[in-house]
């Protein structure tokens, strides 16, 4: 055994799994072997989330009970609806979902069963409810009406709809369902792994998924693309190598750039910054997304480092008109599929993580009693 620990696990292997892949010199993701750039656009998050959690891409009569499985989940418990109205009021949309999440548990009607297809099932009815949960801690905490989920609409058109109000463009949803694809799985990730090592203990999906979403959304991990938005906001358009300098200068991280596993350009990062363009553009002001494109040359020419997916997801979202505190529960909208699809993975072939520790404190300390320290 090493006796000296890798920081941050770096290059540690951690666990086996079929559901993703990363050549992080190649800058290549997969999907149980599908090239990502092949999956974005062509392949619906409703596809996306039933190849992860049943192995396969769906034929049509799958993805049709596939579909009317998630257009069930969309359903909230009693404790949960008389919850959201005190939650919206005193937690933020990701300490909500977690508490949310957590509550819906307690109403799942097989919260006591990991077996495969009790995990299957509990993974389809999150999948479903997160975006729910999401549209509906918004309209509690602004006053405002939600229109209800249309059982005829996909994932990403409904979320969209009940997030902004109105119905949205064809092309608004594609670029959303692609964004939803483009985030579900990410190997061995930070929520990923928290979502597994509470697994291992055979505790239930909930649970585990409780833990992912309390991971993902620290501003190292997911709660990037909020922090990206912030940024750009504070920022001088005409000032933004100057000040992109100066914060290097200074030490601070950029958020949005870097990456513990790509070397190179995250692939997702190819397509979000393509979809920026476009709906900049379409928008009529594209300031947001020009000041990313400058950020991203400084950053390039001062530190080498690229893109992450959160970058260009920032101004994706706030083109669509999605708040900006949503960006990371909307990235945990579509990471849900994946956290689950490793949840089932794990029980299916479990052991306890657990791994060791350097112990770096102080040894042979002479005990002393109270009113002699
Ligand atoms: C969905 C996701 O989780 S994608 C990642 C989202 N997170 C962010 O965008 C936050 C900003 N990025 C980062 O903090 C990091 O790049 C991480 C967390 C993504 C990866 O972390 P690690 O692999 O541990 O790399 P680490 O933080 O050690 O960085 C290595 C070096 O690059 C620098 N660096 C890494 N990212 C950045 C950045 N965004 N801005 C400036 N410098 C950076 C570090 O300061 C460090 O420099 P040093 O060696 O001179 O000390
Ligand atoms: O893999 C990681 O460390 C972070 C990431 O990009 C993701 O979770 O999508």
């Amino acid at each position: 055994m090493a006796d000296k620990p890798t920081k941050g696990l770096a290059d540690v292997v951690a666990a086996s799994t079929a559901l993703s892949d990363i050549d992080g010199k190649a800058g290549r993701l997969f999907y149980r072997g599908y090239d990502i750039h092949d999956l974005a656009g062509r392949t619906s998050f409703e596809e996306t989330a039933h190849l992860l959690q049943h192995g396969s891409l769906p034929t049509r009569a799958q993805l049709a009970d596939y579909g009317a499985e998630l257009v069930r989940g969309r359903t909230l418990g009693a404790l949960v609806e008389s919850n959201i109205p005190e939650i919206a009021e005193k937690q933020g949309p990701m300490e909500a979902l977690r508490t949310l999440v957590s509550l819906s548990g307690a109403e799942d009607p097989e919260k006591d069963s990991n077996s495969p297809e009790a995990n299957r099932r509990k993974a389809a009815r999150l999948t479903a409810q997160q975006p729910i949960l999401v549209a509906r801690y918004h309209a509690a905490r602004t006053g405002g009406a939600v229109l209800d989920p249309d059982p005829e609409l996909s994932v990403a058109a409904n979320f969209l709809r009940q997030i902004t109000g109105r119905d949205p463009s064809a092309r608004e949803v594609a670029i959303f369902d692609a964004c939803l694809v483009l985030h579900a799985d990410h190997t061995m990730n930070a929520s990923t792994f928290a979502a597994r090592v509470c697994a291992a203990t055979l505790s239930d999906m909930h649970s585990a998924i409780v833990a992912a979403i309390g991971t993902l959304k620290g501003p190292l991990h997911g709660g990037a693309n909020e922090q990206v938005m912030r940024t750009l906001e504070g920022l001088d358009p005409e000032g933004v190598a100057q000040a992109v300098r100066d914060k290097l200068a200074a030490g601070e991280k950029i958020m949005g750039f870097g990456h513990r596993v790509y070397k190179t350009e995250d692939p997702r990062a190819t397509h979000l910054r393509r979809m920026s363009q476009e709906l900049g553009e379409a928008s009529g002001d594209d300031t947001f997304y020009r000041m990313s494109k400058e950020m991203e040359e400084v950053v390039f020419a001062e530190k080498g480092l690229y893109p992450n997916v959160d970058f260009y997801a920032a101004t994706v979202y706030h083109y669509l008109g999605i708040p900006t505190d949503l960006f990371t529960p909307v990235f945990s909208v579509s990471r849900m599929s994946g956290w689950t699809a490793h949840v089932i993975e794990q029980h299916a072939d479990n052991r306890l993580i657990r791994p060791d520790s350097e112990y770096i404190g102080e040894r042979d300390q002479k005990w002393a009693p109270i009113d002699e320290r």
